[in-house]
């Protein structure tokens, strides 16, 4: 066994540190390790300095991973833990997503302040959201509605919800329930009417490619069906988008050796959309996912894309 702790790098928020203590507590559990074997350490990326500008303005997800990507390629860390949602498509040279935790719940909900749910908001009601994903699908269920920039952590967020800047906002129901705090949710969104972001409610652990030390210690907390489906989606929204400028949103489940898919994209003002749901063989979700994300490409045309970017 080795005798310095295993260095898990992580952002700062509680969200994330929540994550962290749940890769650590399974490490543990899977190797009877003491939590002394491991050292978690938080680490403030770009993306978190940065809290004014919407996030595809200021580069895109990558800069919440860059200083975490750099401490792993320079050894200073072993392992990094991600929310998947959060995770660019395309990694630094030599890193790769090495193992993913099981799934947590998919869905969006919704915390309202001047009514319980989307449908029942008073005309012209503000939403707080910065995802263009969740303010397309919004404006497809209630064009009258209007939807305003909304960053921050979760316990901010609260806040302003209490102050009365918006009449609701749209998180992660993995998140909430990963940091105690279901109760404020009003309403769950249903998947087939708002679907969940690639990634969404999947912990993710990236490492050094072919380190086998990392690997042997990663291998009994990788769950398979939460990796194939992430394959798929990770693969679907990398046919589609590199720029967070298009809403997409794509799910996959994986049954024993089966597996669906559904994924849209959507104008970010909710007139357009363009779907597409697809089965197959679990062993093919990634393939599947790139074939599905050609599909919709080829269904939207160029026109699509060009029409607000
Ligand atoms: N971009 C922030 C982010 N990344 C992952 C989650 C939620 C947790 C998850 O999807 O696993 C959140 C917050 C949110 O969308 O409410």
């Amino acid at each position: 066994m080795q005798t310095t702790p295993l260095r898990i790098g992580t952002r700062g928020s509680q969200l994330a540190l929540a994550q962290a203590h749940e890769v650590r507590a399974r490490l543990m559990a899977a190797h009877s390790l003491p939590e002394e074997a491991f050292e978690i350490v938080p680490i403030v990326t770009s993306g978190d300095r940065i809290q004014d500008r919407p996030l595809a303005d200021i580069g895109g997800k990558g800069l919440f991973t860059q200083e975490i990507e750099e401490g792993l390629l320079s050894g200073s860390l072993d392992v990094a833990v991600h929310s998947s949602k959060d995770m660019p498509t395309v990694l630094p040279e030599g890193l790769d997503l090495t193992a993913f935790l099981p799934r947590e719940d998919t869905r969006d909900a919704f915390i309202g302040r001047a009514a319980p749910s989307i449908e029942a908001l008073p005309p012209g009601s503000k939403v707080g959201s910065s995802s263009l994903r969740r303010q397309a699908l919004i404006l497809r269920m209630r064009p009258d509605l209007s939807v305003v920039p909304f960053r921050g952590n979760v316990q901010s967020r609260m806040r302003k919800l209490d102050e009365g800047q918006v009449d609701g906002t749209i998180l992660a129901n993995a998140g909430l329930r990963r940091l105690g705090m279901t109760e404020v949710i009003t309403d769950l969104m249903p998947s087939e009417t708002f679907p969940p972001a690639p990634g969404q409610g999947a912990i993710c652990v990236e490492s050094r490619i072919g380190d086998p030390r990392i690997d042997a210690l990663l291998q009994p907390i990788h769950h398979r069906e939460t990796g194939l489906a992430l394959a798929c989606e990770r693969a679907f929204l990398a046919a589609l988008d590199g720029s967070c400028r298009t809403p997409i949103a794509g799910h996959a489940v994986v049954e024993g050796e089966k597996f669906h898919f559904k994924g849209l994209i959507i104008t970010p003002d909710g007139r357009i959309s363009h779907d597409i749901a697809i089965d197959g063989p679990a062993a093919d979700a990634a393939v599947l996912g790139a074939k599905a994300g050609a599909a919709v490409r080829e269904k939207a045309g160029t026109t699509f894309f060009e029409s607000w970017n």
